[in-house]
């Protein structure tokens, strides 16, 4: 078998057994993605019973930290959705949760209960049914058992994600706990975000401990690519009346005096957590008009580095 993987792959295809799996690395550095799905799929035929794995130089691929100041202001969903709808623009995204407290994105996007398999110690992202694979903690550990992990076993479980077979993603969305303690900075310092999108509420309290987070990245050299406002009007579900529980352009005014780009707003609805909640997260619906105009922010970014 491995003459015929050779026959089609040459030097780029390294086979590998673990037990009585045989998986191949395909290094698809430099190509483009149809060569690189031809290629793929010219393995698989060759050798469909092994698995796949397709990488590429890590130096090409970017990884933006989705990052709050504190718990509870939708850091998660916005992560999740934020992958989904730069996925739907084209990028080929991964999502890691790195969220120690509390990692919700298996259930946030679909897949609670799953576990990645490992091949050779490296983990294999988990598809879902958005098109954005993720790790997470929360399929590493039992519910509630990481928050007690200290800092140096937490930062090798979260190295673990972020090193997984993330095979063709240029994108990589690293869902960060909240707060800016050791675990953040060990994270930021070791993995070199391209960029940071900070999410808060509008509340004078969350946008203080939002500068804390940018604080966080701009002393590591990391670039904030911008600011979110997360919950940012009520809007009734019965009579559609907006309303701004926690006031208005708060976190708008924060960015601009703070000299960060202003990403956009994301109104508290309850249809965003039901959907959220059911795994089904609303950027993957056609008619988002809220994470997509965000996420295309973040392309131009990411684009014009
Ligand atoms: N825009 C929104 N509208 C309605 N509900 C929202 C919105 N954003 C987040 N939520 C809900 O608020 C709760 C907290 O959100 P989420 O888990 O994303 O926050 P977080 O900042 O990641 O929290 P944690 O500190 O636990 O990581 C969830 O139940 C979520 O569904």
């Amino acid at each position: 078998m491995k003459a015929a993987i050779a026959a089609v792959a040459g030097t780029r295809a390294t086979v590998r057994r673990t037990g009585d799996r045989i998986g191949v690395v395909l290094d698809a550095t430099g190509l483009a993605p149809a060569a690189r799905d031809a290629l793929e799929a010219a393995v698989k035929a060759a050798a469909p019973e092994a698995r796949v794995i397709v990488t590429a130089e890590r130096a090409q691929r970017a990884l933006v930290a989705v990052a709050s100041g504190k718990g509870g202001v939708g850091k998660s969903t916005l992560a999740a959705n934020l992958a989904i709808a730069l996925a739907r623009g084209g990028r080929q995204v991964g999502l890691v949760d790195a969220d120690i407290y509390g990692p919700s994105q298996p259930r946030l996007m679909g897949v609670e209960g799953s576990r990645p398999e490992a091949l050779e110690k490296q983990l294999i992202p988990v598809a879902t049914p958005w098109g954005v694979p993720i790790l997470s903690m929360g399929q590493l550990v039992a519910p509630g058992q990481a928050i007690a992990w200290r800092g140096p076993m937490a930062a090798g479980a979260l190295g673990q994600l972020v090193e997984g077979a993330w095979g063709a993603a240029d994108t990589l969305l690293l869902d960060l706990p909240p707060g800016t303690g050791d675990v953040q900075l060990t994270m930021v310092q070791k993995y070199r975000p391209a960029g940071a999108v900070i999410v808060s509420t509008p509340q004078d309290l969350a946008l203080i401990d939002a500068t804390r987070a940018i604080d966080l990245f701009t002393k590591a050299g990391i670039p904030i690519i911008g600011l979110v406002e997360n919950m940012a009007g009520y809007v009734c579900p019965h009579c559609g009346e907006a309303s701004d529980p926690f006031g208005q352009g708060g976190a708008e005014a924060a960015a601009a005096e703070l000299g960060i780009p202003f990403l956009g707003r994301v109104p508290l609805e309850l249809a965003i957590r039901r959907a959220s909640d059911a795994g089904a997260p609303p950027a993957a619906h056609g008619d988002d008009r809220v994470f997509a105009p965000i996420a295309a922010r973040v392309a131009d970014w990411l684009a014009a580095r």
